[in-house]
Parts: C-alpha cells; structure tokens; sequence
C-alpha cells in the first residue's frame, strides 16, 4: 500500500536517483556526499537553529517565563558551556544569579523551570505527588535499573517497600552494634595515623558499614592504609573528566559496550580508573548474588537487605528483582550514602574544629552521657543531646544532601505553579541549597551556628530544611544515616583533639555541585586522644 502511493507520487524517480548513484565514480560520490553533508550542516546553523530559537524564546508555551536567553539556543550547547572546567559544577551558582536577576521563577532550558520558592517545593515534593522524577533527567548510566532512576510512581512504590523494612528506625537501632564496631575500628585507625584524610575516612566507614549490612560481606576498606582504596581514588578521578553522559548519551552507551567486550587487563591498561570502578561494582554484584543463591538454597536468616527482592510479592503484584536491577541496587545502596554521609561529617569536623568555643559545648554536653573518651554509646542517649542533635542540623544544612537541581515532570494534566500554567513536558526543578541558605528563615547562613536549632519553635526552621529530601523519593536511608552521623560525631569528638594540618588549606572546602557536594580537595587533620 505504501509502496503504490509512492509510486503514484514520485513515479521512477528513486529507480533513477539509484542508478544514477551506482554510475558514480568514488571520487565523485565523495563530492556529492561533501555537498549534500555541507548544506546540511549550513541550513542547521543557519536556518534551523536560528528559528529554533526565535520559537522558543517569542512562540513557545513557557515563552512569557523570564530567563536567560542563551540557554535557549540549544540543548547540547548548554550541556558543554556547563561541563567546560571553569563551569563544572557551577550551574547551581549560575541559577543563583539568574533568580536574582529574574525572580523567583526562572526558565533554565526551553522546557525546564526553577522554583525558589518554599510552596512550590511543597507542591512538587509532597507525599503523594503528582510530580514523577524526571524520565529525560534520570537517566545516569552509572545508576541505570536501579531505584534511583525509576520514574513510574507505582513501580518505584515497590520498590521501595520491599527495601524499606531494613531501613526502619527499628531496623537500624538493631544494627547498633555493627555500625559501633566500625566506629571503634575507625577511631582507633585515626590513632595511629599522621595527616590524616578523614573526607576520605569517613567514606571508608560508610562504605563498611552498608556493605556489611547488605550483603555480610564487609570491603574493608577501614583496612586501607590511608583510607584510599582504588576504588574510591577512582570515583574521585573520574568526576574530573568531562561528564560525556551528560553532554552525549550515546557516547556513553558506546563506551560501555566497549569496555563490556574488552578483559579486564587490557581495561586495566587503557584506564585504571575505569577498571578499578569496574571491579567494585563487580564486587557488589557478586555479593549480591552470592546471597541470593544462598537465600534460594533455604538460608532465608541470613542478614541482607535485599531479600524481598529475590522473590516476587504476590500481594502487591512484584515481581523478583532481575539480576541486572539486584546489581544495579546493590552498587546503589552502597554509593547513595557513601559520599552524602562523608561529606555531612567532614563539614561537622571541619566547623567544630573552626569554631572552638562551639566544640567546647559539644564536647561538654558529650561528656554527660560519655565519662571517659573511649566510652560507647547508644543512639537513643545521643537523640537526647539537644546540642549534638542543633549540631547534626547544622552541618547537615550546609551539606544539603543533593543540593539540587532536582528534576520533576510536570503531571500529563498539566499543573499551575505560582501562578502559573506549565503544561505537560515541561519540568520543573528546584534546589534545597537555596532553601537552606534563605538569610530570612536562617540569619547570617554561611556562619555554622547550632544555636539557631535551639529555639523553642524551629518548625519554620523545619520546613525550610530537607538534606533527605522529601515526599514519595525522601532518602530510604535517612534512618540509618542519622544513626551513623550521631554515633560517629559524637565518639570522635568525645575521643579526639583535632586540628587542621599544616598540609591542609582552607580552600579545600569550596565545593561544587556534580548531584552531590564535591569539594575542591579534602579535609586534613591531625588527633591526639583527650585525658579525660
Ligand atoms: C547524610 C546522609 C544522606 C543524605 C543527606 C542523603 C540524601 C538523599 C537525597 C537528597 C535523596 C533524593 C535524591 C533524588 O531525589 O534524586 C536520596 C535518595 C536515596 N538515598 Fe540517601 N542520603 C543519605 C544517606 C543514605 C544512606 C546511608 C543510604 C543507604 C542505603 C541512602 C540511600 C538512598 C537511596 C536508595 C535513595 C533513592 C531513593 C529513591 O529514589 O526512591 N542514602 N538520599
């Protein structure tokens, strides 16, 4: 049928057009080939863009919302201006100075709004939202199947339950002991050490701690003699190269069905970084399905958090996990608290040792319930330390968790925001750094001042702070987070007299936003044990 139309309509031409072609020389092919790729590219520069643009920023839906006009011209262009070294990371200071500019809702892309505005947030962020995460945002590779990326409310609903039981405030408060062991063994590694890396230290224990909990199969990487296993130097160097994901997925695809048909030493020899990640999520794959054959084979009390996903929920309609989404999880759970945990404690350590006369009360309220440095204790006491917990609040508010831009579709009905019609593919985004650093709810943000949580009333304080995120996708660990930066912040500071060490420079602690805070080098510090 389509072939007769066409034949009414074009008659013989594509037979002629085809035989014309096979009577070409190569040389003359090539010329034709050159011309015809030469009006392509100057009718695209010339004509396509150029009208592109003058719809997008007169004739497109979103065109009364104010912003800049650049980053209309074109998708891709944007994506480089932002990963070029000097802008890496900074688009999120880039949106500071446009909502100063624009207001406080700002078009960042042809069909992407940034809200700064605390209801908005509510709206897009509320338990039950209509707002999915972002099916054209999430789509990192390095998380692809797992939780993380899954955008349908229902199947992320799933999910969730089934990992959710071992993430409960109950669940965690079982897990005491484990996540105390490696404290002590973290706190006495720092005893026998000089400079000492602790941004890096505090992933190390972060890092054991879930992997035993997930899969009772701890990576040691306390063992690491400065905390510095390949693997992690390897996340660290591979966030200094060019995000190519971003700026062309298909690249991505091509390198990893590259590296997929290569062995792992000639891997090794092209990039050891990119080997040294590639052994780690090989490990967490492997000890994820370690247990799921021991918990098929009837060992169904062995301790991991994943079993629930090894067989499917006939209540709710779930099936069993793939090996793909188990891995993808496996390597998720291990890296969502890795770096968020690390940065939030470095931050701590960084202020209290900046702020003297702070650490000083601290460390008085600590010895209420610690007698002697060494002492153990539980997280139950700890949520009783009012000071501990302003200083929890604090460091968490300067780390921001993600500080954002985080992606939400706007709903197929459409939704008004502020006012505001968007219609269906448009997203919206907002960023919980600039809740955190309003000066009208937190006066003087940019100083550390536990004080301000001490008030009697903080629940407008409340709202406007959410590191965990908040809503249907609020963090799953958020428990087990809060278990392990009291428990560690309060023996280490119980424990330790620390100081900056002469290595160590202030600018360090700049950061950027690559998802999570990454600052500009690390925190380093010397410790000498308290007397008393
Ligand atoms: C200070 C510590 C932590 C902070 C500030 C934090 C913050 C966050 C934030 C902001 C999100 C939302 C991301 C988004 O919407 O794209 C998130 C999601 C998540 N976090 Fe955490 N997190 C922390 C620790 C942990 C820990 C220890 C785990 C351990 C399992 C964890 C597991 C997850 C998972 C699995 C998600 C994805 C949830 C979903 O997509 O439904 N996090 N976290």
């Amino acid at each position: 049928m389509a072939s007769s139309f066409s034949n009414i309509i074009l008659g013989d031409l594509p037979q002629q057009i085809l035989q014309r072609i096979q009577s070409l020389s190569t040389s003359e092919l090539l010329q034709y080939a050159l011309a015809v790729g030469g009006a392509s590219v100057f009718s695209c520069v010339f004509v396509y863009i150029p009208v592109r643009f003058i719809y997008r920023v007169y004739f497109h839906p979103l065109a009364n919302i104010p912003g800049p006009k650049f980053q209309l011209i074109s998708t891709y262009f944007s994506r480089i201006y932002w990963t070029t070294k000097e802008n890496k990371g900074r688009f999120l200071f880039g949106l500071e100075d446009w909502h100063k500019k624009y207001g406080p809702i700002v078009r960042t892309a042809p069909n992407i709004i940034h809200f700064v505005d605390i209801d908005a947030y509510n709206q897009i962020f509320k338990v039950a939202t209509k707002f999915p995460k972002s099916a054209e945002l999430y789509t990192n590779q390095t998380t692809q199947d797992s939780l993380l990326n899954i955008v349908d409310f229902h199947e992320a609903h799933l999910r969730r339950s089934a990992l959710q039981p071992y993430f409960s405030k109950q669940s965690v408060r079982k897990l005491e002991p484990l996540i105390n062991s490696k404290i002590s063994k973290f706190l006495d590694r720092l005893g026998g050490m000089e400079t000492i890396n602790i941004s890096r230290g505090f992933r190390c224990l972060a890092c054991d701690v879930i992997t035993t909990y997930s899969y009772e199969q701890c990576f040691e990487a306390l063992e690491d003699r400065n905390f510095s296993p390949d693997w992690l130097l390897a996340f660290e160097s591979l966030l200094d190269i060019p995000p190519i994901a971003e700026i062309c997925p298909p690249i991505m695809l091509f390198l990893t069905w590259f590296f997929e048909k290569l062995d792992r030493a000639t891997i090794r020899k092209i990039s050891p970084s990119v080997s040294a990640i590639l052994d780690f999520t090989d490990q967490c794959r492997a000890a994820v399905m370690r247990q799921k054959t021991r918990w098929h084979a009837g060992e169904t009390d062995m301790v991991t958090i994943f079993a629930q996903l090894f067989q499917d929920d006939l209540k709710r309609g779930r099936k069993a996990s793939t090996d793909k989404e188990l891995s993808a999880d496996a390597v998720l759970t291990v890296s969502a608290g890795m770096d968020t945990l690390g940065h939030t404690l470095t931050l701590a350590t960084y202020y209290l040792v900046k702020n003297p006369d702070v650490q000083g009360k601290l460390l008085s309220e600590l010895k209420t319930v610690m007698k002697h440095p060494k002492d153990d204790v539980s997280e139950e006491t700890l949520e009783h330390l009012p000071f501990l917990q302003a200083c929890l609040k604090e460091s968490l508010r300067f780390s921001h968790g993600a500080p954002g831009p985080l992606p939400r579709d706007v709903p197929e009905t459409g939704a008004t925001i502020m006012g505001v019609f968007l219609p269906p593919g448009t997203i919206t985004t907002t960023s919980q750094y600039f809740y955190h650093t309003n000066p009208d709810v937190f006066p003087d943000p940019l100083r550390f001042n536990p004080e301000r949580w001490l008030v009697e009333d903080t629940r407008e304080l409340e709202k406007y702070f959410m590191p965990f995120s908040r809503g249907t996708r609020i963090c799953i660990g958020l428990n087990l987070a809060w278990g392990e930066l009291s428990l560690a912040l309060a023996r280490l500071i119980r424990r330790y007299e620390i100081t900056f060490s002469d290595e160590f420079k202030e600018e360090n602690m700049q950061w950027k936003a690559m998802f999570v805070p990454i600052t500009k080098g690390p925190l380093l510090v010397t410790v000498k044990e308290r007397e008393g």
